[in-house]
Formats: C-alpha cells, sequence, structure tokens
C-alpha cells in the first residue's frame, strides 16, 4: 500500500479516466461512501452538507442525495459554477427536488453533523476572505464534522479540525504526518473502485501494513535453540550512560534473539537483563570482540568518545550492525558503508542534522526528503529517521525506495526509546532478515508495543516486555492498521 499525495492522487485519477474508467463513477461511489460513514456514525441526526465548486464539493452533492434518500434529514449549501461531474450531480439532487442554498447562508445548527466538501486535492494555496471565514465558523460550531477526503485547507492554515476524514482511494501524505494529521481525527478509508493500474505507483512510499509485517516475521522451526535464531553484539556505553546498551540488550532479548551479549568499558556499572552475556573492554579493539558468537550487532548507545573505536572494532566482525546515537557521525557511517557491511542507521531529526550538516528543524519539517538525502548521501545504508511518523530509505537501483511507519504514538517520547529500537533491529538482522526487512519489521513492531501501552509516562523497558505481545498479536493476524476500511 502506497502513500500518495495531493498530485500524485490527482494523477492517478486522470490515469483511471485515461484507462476509459468513468470518472463519475469514481464520484458517485465517493459520495455513497460519505453518506453510509455519516449514516453508520451519527444515526438520526440532521446533516449539513458543505459543497464547494470542484469535485470535492461533487463528492458532497452525492452524499447530500445518499443520506436523503436514507431518510436523513439534510440541508445542501454550494458554492456557484459546478461544472464537469460536480455539475451533473448537482442536477441529479434537483432531480429528487433537493435543491442547494447559497453557500453564505449557512448558520450551524445545534446538533446537525456538517460534511466538510468544501476543498480536498484540488487546493493550491492557503484560504483567505470568505473561504477562511468559513472554515473558522465550522471549527466554532460545536457540530461533528466529516470531511470528504482531506479537511478543508489542509496542509496550510486555516484548516478545518474534523472529527473524521473519509478518505477516498488512498491516503494521502496530510492523513499521516503532523501536524496535519491532527486535524484528520477517524480514518476511514473508501476504496472507490478506482482500477488497481491506477493507484500502482511504486515509486511513492510505502504504507507499513499489518499484513505486510506479518509476512515479514521469522519463523522459527521446532527445532530451534539459541544458536540458531540469531545472536546480537551490543556495543556502548561510557561513563555516566550505562542505561542505554543495556536497553538496546532488553529490546534484542525481546525482540526474540537467542543468546545477546554486551561490550562495554571495563569498569563500567550495567544493570543489563540477566541474560546478556558480558564483554567487559579495556580498550575497544578487534581482537577484544572476535571470540563474540553474533550475527549481528547494535552500536553506539551512550558510547560517547567511545563511539568511534567501538564502530571500528564491531566493523572488524562484518556483520550486519546497527548504528545509533554516538555512532551516528558522518565517518562512521561512512566507514561501513565503504566496507560493504549491511548497516541500518537510527537517527532522530537532530542526529540526521549532524550527518547531513543541516538543520534538526529542516528535517523534521521534511522528513521524506531528509530520508532520502541521507540513503542518497550514504549509499547501501538502511535509513531509519525516527520521528512521527518513522520515515525509511534506502538506495534501491538508481532511485531510492521508501517507507513510512504506521505505528507508534507521543507517549513513546521519553529517553530510551531508540535504545530499544536498535537492539530490535538487530535481534532481526541476527535472525537472518535482510536490513530493509528488518527495519520495517522492527519499526513496526516497536510502534505496535508502543501503542499497545500507549499512555503518557511509558518507559522504554515497558515498551520492551510489551514486544513478546506484539509480535505475536502480529503473528496470528490480530492486528489492524490505525485507519478503518470501508
Ligand atoms: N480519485 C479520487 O481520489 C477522486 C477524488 N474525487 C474528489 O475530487 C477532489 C479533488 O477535486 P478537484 O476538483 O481537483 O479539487 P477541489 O474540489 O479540492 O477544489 C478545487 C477548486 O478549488 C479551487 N481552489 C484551489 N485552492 C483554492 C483556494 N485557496 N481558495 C479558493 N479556491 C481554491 C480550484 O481552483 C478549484 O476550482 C478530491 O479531493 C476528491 O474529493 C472525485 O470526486 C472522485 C475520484
Ligand atoms: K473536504
Amino acid at each position: 500500500m502506497r502513500l500518495f499525495t495531493s498530485q500524485r492522487m490527482r494523477q492517478a485519477d486522470a490515469t483511471a479516466v485515461g484507462l476509459g474508467f468513468p470518472s463519475l463513477l469514481l464520484m458517485e461511489a465517493a459520495g455513497r461512501a460519505v453518506a453510509e460513514w455519516v449514516l453508520e456514525r451519527f444515526p438520526g441526526r440532521p446533516v449539513a452538507v458543505l459543497c464547494g465548486r470542484g469535485n470535492n464539493g461533487g463528492d458532497g452533492l452525492v452524499a447530500a442525495r445518499h443520506l436523503m434518500l436514507a431518510g436523513a434529514r439534510v440541508r445542501v449549501f454550494a458554492a456557484e459554477g459546478h461544472s464537469g461531474d460536480a455539475a451533473q450531480m448537482q442536477r441529479a439532487l434537483q432531480a429528487h427536488a433537493l435543491e442547494p442554498r447559497p453557500l453564505e447562508q449557512w448558520q450551524p445548527q445545534p446538533g446537525e453533523v456538517i460534511v466538510d466538501a468544501l476543498f480536498g486535492t484540488g487546493l493550491n494555496r492557503r484560504l483567505e476572505g470568505s473561504w477562511a471565514e468559513l472554515v473558522g465558523r465550522i471549527n466554532a460550531s460545536s457540530c461533528p464534522v466529516v470531511a470528504v477526503d482531506l479537511p478543508s485547507g489542509l496542509p496550510f492554515e486555516p484548516h478545518v479540525r474534523a472529527h473524521s476524514t473519509l478518505v477516498l482511494a488512498a491516503l494521502k501524505s496530510e492523513h499521516l504526518f503532523y501536524p496535519w494529521r491532527e486535524a484528520c481525527g477517524r480514518i476511514v478509508l473508501a476504496g472507490i473502485g478506482m482500477p488497481e493500474r491506477s493507484l500502482f505507483q511504486p515509486d511513492l512510499p510505502e504504507l507499513l501494513t499489518p499484513q505486510a509485517m506479518a509476512a515479514l516475521l521469522p519463523r522459527r522451526s521446532g527445532d530451534a535453540h539459541k544458536g540458531s535464531v540469531g545472536r546480537v553484539l551490543i556495543a556502548g556505553g561510557y561513563a555516566n550512560y550505562t542505561g542505554a546498551p543495556a536497553l538496546a540488550a532488553l529490546g534484542a532479548h525481546r525482540a526474540g534473539a537467542g543468546l545477546v551479549s554486551v561490550a562495554y568499558p571495563a569498569g563500567l556499572e550495567l544493570h543489563l537483563p540477566l541474560e546478556s552475556v558480558r564483554y567487559p573492554q579495556e580498550h575497544w579493539s578487534p581482537e577484544g570482540l572476535s571470540h563474540v558468537r553474533a550475527e549481528a550487532a547494535a552500536v553506539g548507545m551512550g558510547a560517547g568518545p567511545q563511539a568511534e573505536p567501538a564502530a571500528q572494532a564491531v566493523l572488524s566482525r562484518r556483520i550486519p550492525t546497527v548504528l545509533d546515537a554516538d555512532a551516528l557521525q558522518p565517518g562512521i557511517v561512512e566507514s561501513y558503508a565503504r566496507a560493504g557491511t549491511p548497516a541500518v542507521i537510527t537517527p532522530h531529526p537532530g542526529e540526521a542534522a549532524r550527518l547531513l550538516g543541516s538543520e534538526a528543524a529542516s528535517i523534521a519539517a521534511s522528513p521524506l526528503e531528509a530520508a532520502r538525502t541521507l540513503a542518497e548521501r550514504f549509499a547501501g545504508v538502511t535509513v531509519v529517521l525516527k520521528g512521527g511518523p518513522t520515515v525509511l530509505a534506502r538506495q534501491r537501483g538508481s532511485g531510492v525506495e521508501l517507507a513510512v511507519g504506521t505505528t507508534g504514538n507521543p507517549a513513546m517520547a521519553s529517553g530510551g526509546m531508540g535504545d530499544v529500537l536498535s537492539g530490535v533491529i538487530a535481534a532481526l538482522l541476527a535472525a537472518g532478515l535482510e536490513p530493509w526487512d528488518a527495519a520495517r519489521l522492527g519499526v513496526y513492531l516497536h510502534g505496535l508495543s508502543g501503542d499497545r501501552r500507549g499512555q503518557v509516562g511509558l518507559l522504554a523497558h515497558d515498551l520492551a516486555e510489551e514486544l513478546p505481545q506484539a509480535r505475536a498479536a502480529l503473528e496470528r493476524g490480530e492486528v489492524r492498521a490505525f485507519w478503518e476500511w470501508r
């Protein structure tokens, strides 16, 4: 499943029409889905449908007809000047003796549900004047708003704040990225019958779905033993940063590693899980790690100035490695890329800025672009740019493949969460997954565990404790995506 932009959705729409699919059928399906959602979610409530002059308004006119036919009390207010499909839908409504009133005449009525069909993917600049004023009045009313496709005004200010958004054909960036996502409310995705070929756009970012992620789970055979399911080496820790490697170790254990070994500066007091094996290092060297049994590693958590020697020592093992925290320095990442050792980097925006020599704020503002740039800059390395949502990237052929996480929540904004993620991805690498699969599944499981324990005050080790149940639920097919299907 792919994440669209408004522009790419319009392209898909044009492709469908180019294939001979009548656009009027799409609008009919869209409006019908809106009506069905309103009737299901707000049974018996009167409805005001507010229609713009584009196709989003056309969807609203269809919704009004179906609401009326289902016996709902409907008032319709529409902008002047519909053309094309929307004009036909206006005539269809008028044939049922339902005459839209001018939009300016709309006043909110208590108890009424508002269908926001003012603007969808065709908005090309911020709303101003009477449009901005109308959006202000919608938001000030105490009526629940069902937005058609997008809350009108997004991705700019001002915009409608919706109770729910009935998304047409595919999710668009605004439905996933903050701050816009908060305006969408519940997200309900309606298929509307677009031909599959028009939606086939593999260069768009992949959305991580429960089905696709469940298929990646490493299977365990009946005769599994601790040496056959993946052993992990964690390398980190320095001065008073003793929690980070311990949390990474916990993440690896809870993600199913058969054995977790932790290498750290000798003399450091680490509160490791009882099950971890300790390898104190007098100084970091390939020899010091040569006898540690591991198929994958994670390095950098709390390593401070020791990150460089620790990363070079681990690199000598030539095993797939997660580079996190202090190991996220251009020189270290480049040395892994040059050596051709499979590497996954897991920066947050601040660390990504350090890698790219840019600003954290600009990275957080355009994470898809930033992840793409990281994948181009460090060719061959798998990028996990952490955030809400996390974005993944890797170079593939002459282009960059992108993916976007669909799990996780703001309760996960606390120290140590990233260390757990490193351990999880390392465990999946050790189990034999390719870096791209280990990174996507690791991000998904980590966020899913956070969602299952989603209260503020969640600690990183609470999240780690949830990993086995999250994984089992995913395996049993019990996990649902955050959007609902219609
Ligand atoms: N395949 C699908 O997903 C389908 C989507 N449908 C619906 O169509 C809209 C997109 O319709 P479109 O006509 O392209 O655009 P809008 O209705 O969003 O609005 C365009 C309208 O608004 C004008 N405009 C743009 N920006 C502004 C502004 N800032 N202020 C004032 N006016 C503005 C622009 O010039 C146009 O006149 C999509 O979201 C779905 O709801 C189909 O119905 C079914 C298939
Ligand atoms: K809308």
